[in-house]
């Protein structure tokens, strides 16, 4: 059928476009994983850096996304808190499959491989990332594919379940059209967007496990990360 973006759905995107690209970790932040030296902690140390400044990118961008200041407080807090991870895991996915200059991708790779964290959890994530890669989303998608995820309504402690499902829907109805005017040739593109989702939830559990991994060395983190995910 023929496909056609709306006038309010182009401002839709446009806003959460412009959401996504405004907010980005801070040059001076970044730049420090090609200096620093090399060491777990010290790997560990950047990742935290980056984590934590990732978390207050993402509460920017989501007060942007239309909707959400108007969500019931304690659901905007249940729906970040809940969400966090999968969105830093797109995040840094889309940031690792750009085509990096100096090889900032490999060192961010290589930093993660040493910072202390266990092989089970290292597979998943790249190959996450990997397929992240593969799906060469333009930006359009990739602000409107983690607007999605953090309008996930199945979150723990969120009251109004109809509130959130019916912002989810609005992203979802445009992501796809999106998809299907952007990949013509593949039919499929949109229910291989949503099948990220679905790998994503998986990251969620395997990365419970390396937190909890991680307190049991004492790895320390900072007040932000530990208010998110309700560690220490
Ligand atoms: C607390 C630390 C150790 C941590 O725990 N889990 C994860 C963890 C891990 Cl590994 C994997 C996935 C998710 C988490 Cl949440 C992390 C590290 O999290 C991040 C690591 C890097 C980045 C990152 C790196 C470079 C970047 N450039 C830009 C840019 O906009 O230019 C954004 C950006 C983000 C974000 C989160």
């Amino acid at each position: 059928e023929k496909v056609e973006i709306t006038k309010e759905q182009q401002a839709l995107v446009k806003s959460i476009v412009d959401a996504y690209n405004r907010h980005q970790i801070p040059q001076d932040v970044t730049k420090k994983l090609l200096q620093e030296q090399y060491s777990a902690e010290e790997n560990f140390l950047l990742l935290t850096e980056m984590a934590t400044n990732q978390v207050q990118v993402l509460v920017e961008f989501t007060k942007n996304i239309p909707g959400f200041l108007s969500l019931d407080r304690e659901d905007q807090i249940a729906l970040l808190k809940g969400s966090a991870v999968e969105a830093m895991f797109l995040r840094s996915a889309q940031v690792l499959s750009k085509r990096m200059p100096n090889g900032y991708k490999e060192v961010l790779k290589e930093r993660v491989r040493n910072s202390g964290m266990s092989e089970e959890f290292m597979t998943p994530m790249f190959n996450f990332y990997k397929s992240i890669d593969e799906l060469q989303m333009v930006q359009e998608e990739q602000a409107l594919l983690t607007a999605v995820t953090i309008l996930t309504p199945d979150r723990p402690y969120v009251k109004d379940y109809q509130a959130v499902e019916r912002l989810q829907e609005t992203m979802l109805v445009v992501l796809r059209k999106l998809c299907v005017l952007q990949h013509p040739q593949d039919p499929q593109y949109f229910a291989r967007l949503l099948g990220r989702l679905t790998e994503l939830r998986t990251l969620n559990h395997y990365h419970a496990e390396m937190l909890t991994s991680w307190r049991m060395n004492d790895q320390k983190f900072t007040p932000l990360l530990c208010e998110i995910w309700d560690v220490q």
